[in-house]
């Protein structure tokens, strides 16, 4: 194999061809490699006869062997020579594509076998040829652990430096001498301000999630850090993040030597998320949320592990006490209790994880099948990262974020990510029940035929006393079985529990609220009108949908002939205005918020006015 060479600017469209020279497989062959002889050249990987982009220390490829990693990825594959040829580099791929063994295998390379061999300290009190900076204390765990795994193969040692966890630990390490400092910036940073780290002997420094720690807050430190090092000809720096946002660029490119080499796997394409993960997105109002949760786990975790993220942390700890088996992950609690909630869930003791943005960035969990996002994020970024903690390395997920149409713009996440959601509408709870109810039926028929007799004089005795044939009792048996009393209905607008949601039409454009409400008020009484719940415009203008409470379904069908008015329960909700245009000109001016839910308030102007009559005169005057 050629030894690689890799341009200043590697896009997608370079790495496929790459991937052909590379044969590269993400396919996990380890039963098979173990069958075989373990000196066996895997793949080009391990070509022994290669002088560049391979490994030359067999411990370190029997680990990677061990962990099903027999060929590189491609971010991996491009920038191997390159961070072994000495270069600073800026990395970038989709999430889960393996960008942390993208600088951690050519490091381990460089430092036992390659450039940097020679000017690595040795021997007790060593000071630190590698300093690794990651954003959040999980990560930092996480990416220390695969430097024990692979580092430790090969006899390099390294040390987690990160916040509240004790402090005198880790001076000792830093005393005894380690190869490789993983840390995060405040925790790194007090470090140095009490003397205990060297970085005369530094090689290499690497920022992983860079966008993430250049952020405001982190920023600081992170120069502070950077700056203690004295000579930075002598060191090298690689930057790694699924996310370079342009500020990014602009800024990191001070830490970066002038002939530093970018291998950008997302480039200018449009989707910049991961491709592996299907993004959908169902409408569903705040208060709409803990009953809806539940029934998007049942529908789409397929048995595996959920991460749902929440934008605060007072409703993380909420939502893991209403879902059951659930465990909240987020920054006010304690760093031990983090620790295990964390290995817990990655052990498989619980399934569902509610989580802050602390858990958004690099996790890298197996057989998370289902990410929830209570709400949209404040940045593109977010929704990036969060959706890409399933899906990975190969992998297919399921990304599933809720909105509220009122108050949600999708459209510039959308936009900025490249992701085209699909747009779908809650679970309705009948069909979630039917679900429950096979598999209620199954359980049955799995129970030992021993409580036949102690429950067989109940069963003659019920049908003997109901009017219900046997089948409808044995669907209420299970019913019961499968925990349901009832099965309400579920709105499509809101998700809202016994609400309907009703399409408005009435042959004209409905240009605003107001002028939807002046429409109901010709064949409603105004209490009635006063119980419709967040009424929004069709996308097409023709429209408009709202919710009312399914006890006055039949009141609000009963006008539908009125005067060209049709009304209908919607099947799939049409497509809405979302709000910035619902603010715009002529979609209904500066009406916006849900929270008066009666239409109420903001929509004052819309309600007509109330001197503005209930009838369809006001029509030709908007
Ligand atoms: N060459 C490989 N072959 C098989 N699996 C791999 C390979 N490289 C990495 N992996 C696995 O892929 C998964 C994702 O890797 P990693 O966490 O490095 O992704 P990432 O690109 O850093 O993602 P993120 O942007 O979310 O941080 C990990 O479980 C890792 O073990």
């Amino acid at each position: 194999m050629p030894a690689l060479v890799v341009s200043e600017i590697m896009t997608s469209e370079d790495s496929k061809e790459l991937k052909k020279k590379m044969k590269i497989d993400s396919r996990s062959d380890s039963d098979e490699v173990k069958k075989k002889d373990k000196k066996r050249k895997a793949l080009n990987l391990y070509d022994d006869n290669e002088e560049n982009g391979s490994l030359k220390q067999m411990p370190l490829r029997e680990a990677l062997v061990a962990k099903g990693i027999n060929a590189l990825f491609p971010i991996q594959a491009l920038t191997f020579d390159t961070i072994l040829d000495g270069s600073d580099l800026v990395g970038r791929a989709r999430t889960g594509q393996g960008k942390t063994l993208a600088f951690v295998l050519p490091i381990l390379e460089s430092l036992i076998n390659g450039p940097t061999k020679v000017s690595r300290k040795t021997g007790y009190g060593r000071a630190p040829s590698v300093l690794l900076l990651l954003p959040t204390r999980e990560l930092a765990l996480q990416v220390f652990a695969d430097f024990e795994v692979y580092g430790g193969a090969v006899g390099i040692t390294s040390c987690c430096l990160y916040g509240n966890s004790p402090m005198g630990q880790q001076e000792v390490q830093l005393k005894r001498g380690v190869d490789i400092v993983v840390g995060t910036p405040g925790r790194v940073k007090d470090h140095i301000e009490r003397g205990n780290i060297d970085f005369r002997s530094l090689q290499f420094r690497v920022l992983d999630e860079v966008d993430e720690m250049l952020k405001i807050g982190f920023v600081d430190d992170v120069e502070f850090i950077l700056g203690k090092v004295e000579d930075a000809s002598q060191v090298q720096t690689l930057l790694f993040s699924a996310t370079l946002p342009s500020w990014v660029k602009h800024i990191s490119s001070k830490f970066l030597k002038p002939d530093k080499k970018t291998v950008d796997l997302v480039g200018d394409e449009k989707m910049k998320a991961s491709k592996n993960v299907r993004h959908i997105i169902i409408p569903c109002t705040g208060s709409a949320r803990s009953q809806l949760i539940p029934d998007i786990l049942r529908c789409y975790s397929s048995g595996g592990r959920t991460i749902i993220f929440t934008e605060t942390r007072g409703y993380a700890s909420e939502l893991a006490g209403i879902l059951p088996g659930a465990r909240a992950l987020h920054g006010e609690i304690q760093q031990p209790q983090r620790e295990i909630t964390l290995s817990g869930f990655r052990s498989g003791k619980f399934l569902t994880l509610v989580a802050t943005n602390v858990a958004a960035r690099g996790l890298d969990i197996d057989n998370v099948q289902l990410i929830i996002q209570c709400e949209p994020p404040r940045d593109v970024e977010a929704y990036i990262h969060r959706s890409g903690r399933t899906g990975r390395a190969g992998n297919t997920g399921v990304a599933v974020m809720l909105y509220d149409p009122k108050k949600s713009n999708i459209s510039k996440i959308e936009r900025e990510s490249g992701v085209k959601f699909e747009h779908l509408s809650a679970p309705q709870p009948a069909d979630v029940a039917k679900a429950a109810g096979k598999e209620a039926a199954e359980a049955v028929a799995e129970i030992s035929d021993s409580v036949i007799p102690a429950f067989k004089a109940a069963a003659e005795e019920l049908l003997h006393t109901s009017e219900l044939s046997p089948a409808e009792l044995l669907a209420k048996a299970l019913a019961k079985a499968a925990g349901y009393s009832e099965i309400k209905s579920r709105s499509l607008l809101s998700s809202m529990e016994n609400c309907v949601t009703l399409l408005l039409e009435c042959g004209r454009p409905i240009f605003s609220p107001s002028f939807a409400y002046n429409v109901l008020r010709g064949f409603l009484p105004e209490d009635k009108v006063e119980l419709i719940k967040g009424l929004t415009l069709t996308a097409d203008g023709k429209g408009a949908v709202f919710d009312v409470s399914s006890d006055e379904l039949d009141t609000f069908l009963a006008g539908k002939n009125a005067q060209g008015v049709s009304m209908e329960v919607v099947k799939e909700l049409p497509r809405l205005q979302e709000k910035d245009q619902a603010r715009g000109g002529r979609f209904g001016g500066s009406h916006g918020g849900f929270s008066d839910r009666r239409g109420g308030g903001r929509f004052s102007g819309g309600r007509g006015g109330r001197g503005g009559g209930r009838g369809y005169g006001n029509f030709g005057r908007r």
